[in-house]
């Protein structure tokens, strides 16, 4: 459902992904970890077509994303890190825009949405985007994306800005498009989220791709038994040795 071959991206003479290979399979919530400035963003820029790549290709639902963007794109959903969204739009403006654009204007997504927004506790669609809260925007953006039930979605950093009740109700209804066969790709640093709910893991660092499986395959490559994603992110991150330097400090 989501395959990426040899992706590599360069600015300049920086490589932020090199050469990383993805075999995402559908109805499978696939979590993207990995320390700062690993390359999460950088990848799925690349994958929902909004960053071309230095070298590779990638294929979304069986077909390459740079000969069929338009097509891909209107199946696929983008949660990105910051909701970028018109400011000098009401809500209720916005989403019509969103079911415009989507040719979703129908009652199917219309009751989906309204069913989102009360989870959600969405009340504030007559105000102006201006004046709402980043994890306001935030539960805006993921209702629009969620209300056209698209085939793939993909969240940077989903639960940022969210309220923990809002936090909750989004991995529910991911868990639920996941049951209903939908692909979730999703970059998370929280790891929690990660081992709970993600089918498969990819741990990225520098670029390339460290260690990916699912949670017993990953305790499988470390040398310690029954280690938690933490431990094992630590120890395949290099982030283990901060307790020598806090006793530095
Ligand atoms: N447009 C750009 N020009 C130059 N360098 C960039 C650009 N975008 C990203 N980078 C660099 O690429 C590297 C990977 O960045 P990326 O945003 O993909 O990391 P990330 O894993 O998402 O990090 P974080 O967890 O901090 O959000 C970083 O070193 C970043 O500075």
């Amino acid at each position: 459902m989501i395959k990426a071959i040899n992706l590599k991206k360069d600015f300049g003479d920086f490589t932020a992904v090199n050469s990383i290979n993805l075999d995402i399979k559908p109805g499978e919530i696939y979590g993207f970890l990995g320390p700062n400035g690993a390359g999460k963003t950088t990848t799925m820029r690349m994958l929902t077509g909004i960053l071309k790549p230095t070298s590779g290709s990638i294929e979304i639902i069986n077909k390459n994303l740079f000969n069929n963007e338009l097509e891909i794109k209107s199946k696929i959903g983008v949660v990105p890190d910051e909701p970028k969204m018109y400011e000098n739009l009401k809500g209720t403006e916005y989403v019509e825009f969103i079911m415009g654009i989507f040719k979703a204007n129908n009652e199917e997504t219309k009751n989906r949405f309204d069913e989102i927004c009360e989870a959600f506790n969405i009340d504030y669609l007559n105000d102006y985007i201006g004046d709402y809260s980043h994890g306001m925007k935030q539960k805006l953006m993921v209702a629009t994306v969620l209300m056209r039930k698209p085939k793939v979605i993909f969240l940077d950093e989903p639960t940022v800005g969210l309220d923990a009740r809002a936090a909750k109700i989004l991995k529910t209804l991911l868990e639920k498009y996941k049951n209903e066969g939908t692909t979730i790709f999703l970059t998370t640093h929280i790891l929690e989220i990660a081992e709970k709910m993600c089918d498969r893991i990819g741990i990225i660092k520098d670029g390339s791709i460290l260690a990916e499986g699912n949670m017993d395959e990953l305790r499988n490559m470390s040398e310690k038994e029954n280690q938690s994603l933490e431990d094992i992110f630590l120890e395949l991150t290099g982030g283990d040795e901060f307790g020598d330097i806090i006793k530095e400090l």
